[in-house]
C-alpha cells in the first residue's frame, strides 16, 4: 500500500493554528538553547581574560541574561508539552471516532471474517502511538533541525576543518538509518498483529467464560492464551534485538565523533589554529549536533510506529461496506409488509457452495408464515436477505414490490423487527435496553412495550425496577426474561415486518407459554416469518413453508401438509416420536 500522505496530514486541519503556535514555541525554545554556549564562550574567551577588575559585573549581567533565557525556555516548553500533547490526543480521538463510525458501516460479511479482539486492538493500541507521532514528530524535527543547523554554522565559524571532519560521519549514519527503518517497520507490524491476536484470544475466552468453566477447560484457555502471548513476546524480542543493534551502532558513531573532535581539536591547539575557549565551545555545541542524531533513532522508531499504526488504520478505512445505500435510495413512507423472493440464489462467498438456488416465495401483508426444514438448509440465511444483511447473488428480494437494493437501508431495517434465540442485550439498565428499539421513545412508551411483552411484572420485581442494571449481555436475567426484553424492544420499534428466529426453543414450558403469548400479540397485524424447529409451536401458522436442500418443496397449512404425507409429515412424525 502506498503511504497516503494527504490523508495522513489531513487530520491536522482542525487544529492547524494551535499546532503552528506549538511549532513556533518549539522553534523559539531551540533558538534560545543555542545561545547558552555562546555566552559561555563569551565569558571564557572575552570576560575572563586580561584585566579582571570589571569582570564580575559582566558575569552577573550574563548570569541575569541566562536566567531570562531559562524563563523563556520554560514557558515555551510548558506550552509545547501541554498544547502539543493536546493536539496529538485530539487528532487521535478524531481518528478513533472516525474508525469506529466506519466499522459501524461495514457489512456482516466483514464481521464474519474478522476477530473482534483484533479490531479492538486497531481502535486502541494502534492509534495511541500515532498521537505521539502527530505532535512529537514535527515538534522534534523543528527543535532538532534548529539546533543542528544553528550549531553547524556556529561550529563552522569557530573551526571549518573540524566541522567538516565531523560531518564526514553523517552519510554513514543516514544510510544506516534507512536500512534500519525498513527492518523496524516489518518488526513493528508483526508486533501489532501479535498483540491483536492476544486481544482476540482474551476477548474470545472471556466472552465464553461460562462455556469455559462448564467444561472445566480453563487450562485449555490458558494454554491458548500463552501461545498467543509467547508469540507476541518473541516478536517483541526480535524488535528489541534490531533496536539494540541499531542504537549501539549509532552510539559508537557518536563516540567516534567526540573522539575525533577531542583529538583533532587538541592537535589544532598545539598547532595554534584553535584556542582552549573555542575547543570548550566546540565540545558544547557538538552535543547540540549529536543530540538530534541520538534522537533520530528514537524519532525513526516513533515514525515507524506511527506509520505502521496509520497503515493499519487505513486498511480498515479503505474497506468499502459491501452493502450500501444507492444514490437517491428510497425512503418508505408506509410499509404494508408484502415480501417477495424472486428467483433468489445466494452463497456467502464466491468460493463457497450456494445455500439458496433460484428460490421464489411471496408473503402477503399481515400473513403469518412458518419456515421449517432440516438444519443448515438456509432458513436463517433466507430471512437475513430481507433486511439486506447480505446481498443476493442472483434474483431479487422485494418489500412492497420494491427491491430492497433500491431502499434506504435505515428505512428498510426500521421496518423489520427481529427476535432471535441468541439475544444480545447491552450492559445498562432495563429501560435502556428496551429503549434501544426506539431511542426517541418516552418512558411511558417503554413501559407500555414491556407490558405488551409480558415483561412489566418481572421488571417491577427487580431491585431497581426499570432502572436495574442487567450486567454484561444481561447475565443477571433468566433466559425467558431476556427473551421478553428483546420482544419488548421490538414492540417499541413497532415494525410492520417481523422475523422470529427460533425465539422460544431454549425455554421451559412455562416461560415458553408466556413468550408464545407475547409473540402472538407482537405478530398481530404484522407480516411475520417464524423460523421454527419445534413443529408443535407453529401448528396454527397460516402457511407453513418447507425448505430443503432442493428449495421449497411443500407449503400449506399444518393439516394440509400432514394430509399430503410428504417431507413435513415425515419431519413432524419424527419429532413426535422423539417427544
Ligand atoms: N456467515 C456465514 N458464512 C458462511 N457460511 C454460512 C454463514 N452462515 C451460515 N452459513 C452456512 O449456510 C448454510 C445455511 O445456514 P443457515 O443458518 O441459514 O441454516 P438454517 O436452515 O437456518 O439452519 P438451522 O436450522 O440449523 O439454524 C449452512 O451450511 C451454514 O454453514
Amino acid at each position: 500500500m502506498r503511504f497516503p500522505v494527504k490523508k495522513f496530514f489531513s487530520y491536522y486541519k482542525p487544529y492547524l493554528s494551535l499546532f503552528l503556535r506549538v511549532l513556533a514555541c518549539a522553534f523559539i525554545v531551540s533558538a534560545v538553547t543555542l545561545v547558552f554556549p555562546l555566552l559561555v564562550q563569551h565569558i571564557t574567551k572575552d570576560v575572563l581574560k586580561g584585566d579582571l577588575s570589571g569582570a564580575l559585573s559582566s558575569v552577573y549581567g550574563i548570569g541575569g541574561l541566562m536566567l531570562v533565557l531559562v524563563a523563556v525556555q520554560n514557558i515555551g516548553n510548558y506550552f509545547v508539552d501541554y498544547k502539543g500533547h493536546e493536539v496529538g490526543a485530539r487528532m487521535e480521538s478524531d481518528m478513533r471516532s472516525e474508525l469506529f463510525a466506519h466499522m459501524q458501516t461495514l457489512s456482516f460479511s466483514f464481521y464474519d471474517k474478522e476477530k473482534t479482539g483484533r479490531l479492538m486492538s486497531r481502535i486502541t493500541n494502534d492509534l495511541l502511538l500515532l498521537s505521539e507521532l502527530y505532535h512529537h514528530g514535527p515538534e522534534d524535527y523543528v527543535k532538532y533541525l534548529v539546533r543542528f543547523i544553528g550549531a553547524f554554522f556556529i561550529l563552522f565559524s569557530i573551526n571549518a576543518h573540524l566541522t567538516i571532519a565531523v560531518f564526514c560521519f553523517f552519510p554513514i549514519l543516514g544510510a544506516f538509518s534507512l536500512y534500519f527503518n525498513k527492518m523496524l517497520n516489518k518488526a513493528l507490524r508483526r508486533n501489532k498483529e501479535r498483540i491483536g491476536d492476544v486481544n482476540a484470544q482474551v476477548e474470545d475466552s472471556l466472552s465464553g467464560i461460562r462455556v469455559v468453566k462448564s467444561f472445566a477447560n480453563e487450562y485449555v484457555e490458558i494454554e491458548k492464551f500463552n501461545q498467543a502471548n509467547n508469540r507476541f513476546l518473541d516478536s517483541r524480542k526480535k524488535t528489541y534485538k534490531a533496536e539494540a543493534y541499531f542504537f549501539n551502532a549509532v552510539e559508537t558513531i557518536i563516540q567516534l565523533i567526540t573522539i575525533t573532535v577531542i583529538i583533532f581539536g587538541s592537535a589544532s591547539i598545539v598547532g595554534n589554529t584553535l584556542n582552549l575557549a573555542d575547543l570548550i565551545t566546540f565540545l558544547l555545541y557538538i552535543s547540540f549536533m549529536i543530540e538530534p542524531i541520538q534522537r533520530l533513532t528514537h524519532m525513526s522508531s516513533q515514525l515507524q510506529e506511527g506509520i505502521t499504526g496509520f497503515q493499519r488504520f487505513m486498511e480498515i478505512m479503505n474497506l468499502k461496506p459491501t452493502i450500501e445505500n444507492k444514490p437517491n435510495a428510497l425512503i418508505l413512507p408506509e410499509v404494508h409488509g408484502e415480501i417477495e423472493f424472486k428467483q433468489v440464489s445466494f452463497r456467502y462467498e464466491a468460493h463457497l457452495d450456494h445455500v439458496l438456488v433460484n428460490l421464489s416465495l411471496r408473503v402477503q401483508p399481515g400473513e403469518y408464515v412458518a419456515l421449517v426444514g432440516p438444519s443448515g438448509v438456509g432458513k436463517t440465511t433466507l430471512c437475513s436477505l430481507i433486511p439486506r444483511f447480505y446481498e443476493v447473488t442472483n434474483g431479487d428480494v422485494l418489500l412492497d414490490g420494491i427491491s430492497v437494493r433500491d431502499l434506504d437501508l435505515r428505512s428498510l431495517r426500521n421496518n423489520i423487527g427481529i427476535v432471535q434465540q441468541d439475544i444480545y442485550l447491552f450492559a445498562g439498565t432495563v429501560m435502556e435496553n428496551i429503549g434501544y428499539g426506539n431511542p426517541a421513545a418516552s418512558e411511558e412508551a417503554i413501559i407500555a412495550a414491556a407490558k405488551y411483552a409480558n415483561a412489566h411484572g418481572f421488571i417491577m420485581n427487580l431491585s431497581n425496577g426499570y432502572h436495574t442494571e442487567i450486567g454484561q449481555r444481561g447475565v443477571k436475567l433468566s433466559g425467558g426474561q431476556k427473551q421478553r426484553l428483546s420482544i419488548a424492544r421490538v414492540f417499541l420499534k413497532n415494525p410492520p415486518v417481523l422475523i422470529l428466529d427460533e425465539a422460544t426453543s431454549a425455554l421451559d414450558n412455562e416461560s415458553e407459554s408466556i413468550i408464545k403469548e407475547s409473540l402472538e400479540s407482537l405478530a398481530k397485524g404484522r407480516t411475520t416469518i417464524v423460523i421454527a424447529h419445534r413443529l408443535s409451536t407453529i401448528r396454527n401458522a397460516e402457511r407453513i413453508i418447507v425448505l430443503t436442500e432442493d428449495g421449497i418443496v411443500e407449503q400449506g397449512t399444518h393439516e394440509a401438509l400432514l394430509a399430503r404425507d410428504g417431507v413435513y409429515a415425515h419431519l413432524y412424525s419424527k419429532q413426535f416420536e422423539l417427544q
